[in-house]
């Protein structure tokens, strides 16, 4: 890896606090760290840490108060709202807890909902098939179980290759065997499409299967490491 592909995701000196006078809480107090391009990483802390807060400034959802985040050398506060939407929309992909389907739609017209909006789509049969969708693409939301479900809205945030993929807890709503599935499915992803992934987490095992391991607490960053003994998502237990 160059070192600007080291450097792909740069952030430093990031604050931000919510409310005001007395009842000011500073949730991030200043964060310096860096993502390398295609690298796992995940993002841990007790409730209440800012690891939301930090993924959502880190996908344009909501502002930092101070500091600056480069991604692929572009600075996010330099972009005015429409070069912002514009970079959400093609370089971003999100993926969360819940689901966030349209319930009147099917699954490959859910995933086609992401691909409208880049010049680069992958191709959507190749996609249902390594998402373990392709028989079920005609089915509604409602047909399919949690799982099936996350991996449609996986699809939904992958089908326009983003360049970064935000996980906001995306097996905190599943059993076991499945959150291994989807485990297992980000993994196939960022290996085949060599997005760089950010996952907040508070499932401590899942650490073992990332390449970098960002640890927050009480708005600083309490460890920064690069993991070199990884495991496979069919590895890893808890
Ligand atoms: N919009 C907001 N307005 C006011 N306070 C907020 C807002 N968003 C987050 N906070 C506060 O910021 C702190 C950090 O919240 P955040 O959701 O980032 O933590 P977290 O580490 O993701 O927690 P969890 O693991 O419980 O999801 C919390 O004390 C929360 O109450």
């Amino acid at each position: 890896m160059s070192n600007e592909e080291k450097k792909f995701l740069s952030v430093n000196g990031l604050k931000k606090s919510f409310g005001s006078g007395e009842t000011r809480q500073e949730v991030l107090k200043g964060l310096d760290f860096t993502v390398g391009k295609g690298e796992f990483c995940v993002l841990l802390g007790p409730s209440g840490s800012g690891k939301s807060t930090l993924l959502n400034i880190l996908g344009g959802i909501d502002s930092a108060d101070e500091g600056e985040i480069s991604i692929n050398g572009d600075k996010l506060a330099e972009m005015d709202e429409k070069s912002l939407t514009r970079y959400r929309r093609k370089h971003l992909g999100y993926v969360f807890q819940m689901y966030n389907l349209i319930p009147n739609l099917n699954v490959k017209e859910n995933i086609e909902t992401g691909a409208y909006l880049s010049d680069k789509p992958l191709d959507i049969d190749e996609l249902l098939k390594i998402l373990g969708l392709y028989e079920h693409r005609h089915k509604l939301p409602n047909q399919l179980s949690g799982g099936q479900q996350q991996r449609v809205s996986i699809g939904r945030a992958i089908v326009k290759n983003p360049d970064i993929l935000l996980c906001d807890e995306p097996t905190g709503a599943l059993d076991y065997k499945t959150s291994k599935e989807i485990l297992q499915l980000i993994e196939d992803v960022n290996q085949k499409y060599g997005n760089t992934i950010i996952m907040v987490t508070h499932n401590e095992a899942i650490k073992q299967m990332a390449d970098h391991i960002i640890k927050l607490r009480d708005g600083n960053i309490r460890h920064d490491n690069i993991n070199k003994d990884k495991l496979t998502a069919a590895e890893i237990e808890w």
